[in-house]
């Protein structure tokens, strides 16, 4: 054989040793995704009653409640848990990193079962309602990194209800205090997010994972951190967002800053898995107990008093400086 075609015949050997490796790796990505879409969840996705939208208070009730995660059956996450969210009334729970703040929420989405007690909306135990309508009608979920997808913000806002007309996808921006940004965007509602919202800002992208929650008219909304990844100004205008939204609606808010809970109608200290004080924040801080002591040690971990910067006018962040 001529030393050319040897060095063809090498590099051809090369290159499907090198493709033979890319076909088993694909196929064994395949299998698994395979794998997980025959997976059948332990909570069924449908089924169940509903509570017709004219006799929907909000009311919730946590009752006696322990929990475990099916992966860790032998520590115990919540124990004998007891809360009350009154309707239309905002409760903030507090507590100590690893407390069990968001397998609250979590269990009131009913992506979990509770292992001992009961979860109640207006009465009625959350495994007798249908988990569609609750997660898809009921309750509205913000939590502090928005997931957006790869296609316009219209789109984006409307993934909250699919049915959703233009005009309730406005309805929503304003009263997310989105509305304003979105259309100084030169497409407006039809601006391409990127993939996970790259070419807005992080205030910009929790503002439209706001109007994507209230799309729906959640009566029941849960804020978990909402806030905590922006700064001051960003903050200001997403708290303002949030305040308008939880007005009239049964909120539960989930916070390690405790400055974002003083205003709840009730904060909730929760350690060791239980609620250790409740109370309004000048209730808790006169008692002198667990909230106190995480006031005054937040307060010696930000000594510094942080001035907002001034506004910067608003704009889609170019795809090539993504971060
Ligand atoms: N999916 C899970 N599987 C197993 N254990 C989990 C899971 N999620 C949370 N945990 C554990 O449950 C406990 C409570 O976690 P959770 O996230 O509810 O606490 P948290 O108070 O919200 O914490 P943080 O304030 O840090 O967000 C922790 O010990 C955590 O490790």
């Amino acid at each position: 054989m001529a030393p050319e075609s040897r060095v063809i015949a090498l590099q051809s050997m090369a290159n499907l040793s090198v493709l033979f490796g890319q076909v088993v790796r694909g196929l064994s990505a395949g299998a698994r995704v395979f794998e997980y879409m025959a997976l059948s969840p332990c909570i069924p996705l449908s089924g169940g009653c509903c509570i017709p939208k004219e006799h929907l208070r909000g009311s919730v009730t946590f009752q006696n409640v322990c929990f475990s995660y099916p992966c860790r059956p032998g520590f115990e996450v919540l124990k004998d848990f007891t809360l009350t969210l009154p309707p239309g009334k905002i409760v903030a729970l507090v507590g100590q990193s690893g407390g069990g703040k968001t397998t609250v929420a979590s269990l009131l989405e009913r992506f979990y079962d509770p292992t001992a007690g009961v979860v109640m909306l207006d009465g009625r135990d959350l495994r007798t309602l249908d988990p569609s309508w609750l997660r898809g009608q009921v309750v509205g979920f913000i939590s502090q990194e928005p997931v957006l997808f790869g296609t316009t913000i219209m789109e984006n806002i409307r993934f909250g209800k699919l049915e959703a007309s233009d005009e309730e996808v406005y309805a929503a921006a304003r009263e997310a205090n989105a509305h304003e940004f979105i259309t100084s965007f030169p497409e407006g509602y039809n601006t391409i997010v990127g993939e996970r919202g790259t070419t807005l800002s992080g205030g910009q992208k929790q503002r439209l994972a706001i109007a994507r929650a209230l799309i729906k008219q959640p009566t029941v909304l849960i804020l978990d951190e909402a806030t905590s990844a922006l700064d001051a100004e960003s903050e200001r205008v997403v708290q303002e967002a949030l305040d308008r939204a939880s007005a009239g609606r049964t909120v539960l808010v989930i916070a390690h800053r405790l400055s974002t809970v003083r205003g709840a109608h009730c904060i909730i200290v929760m350690a060791d898995g239980r609620v250790w004080e409740a109370g309004t924040h000048e209730e808790l801080l006169k008692k002198g107990g667990l909230y106190a002591e995480l006031i005054r040690r937040q307060a010696l971990d930000a000594p510094r008093t942080v001035t907002p910067p001034p506004k910067k006018p608003e704009g889609p962040r170019s795809q090539q400086h993504k971060s």
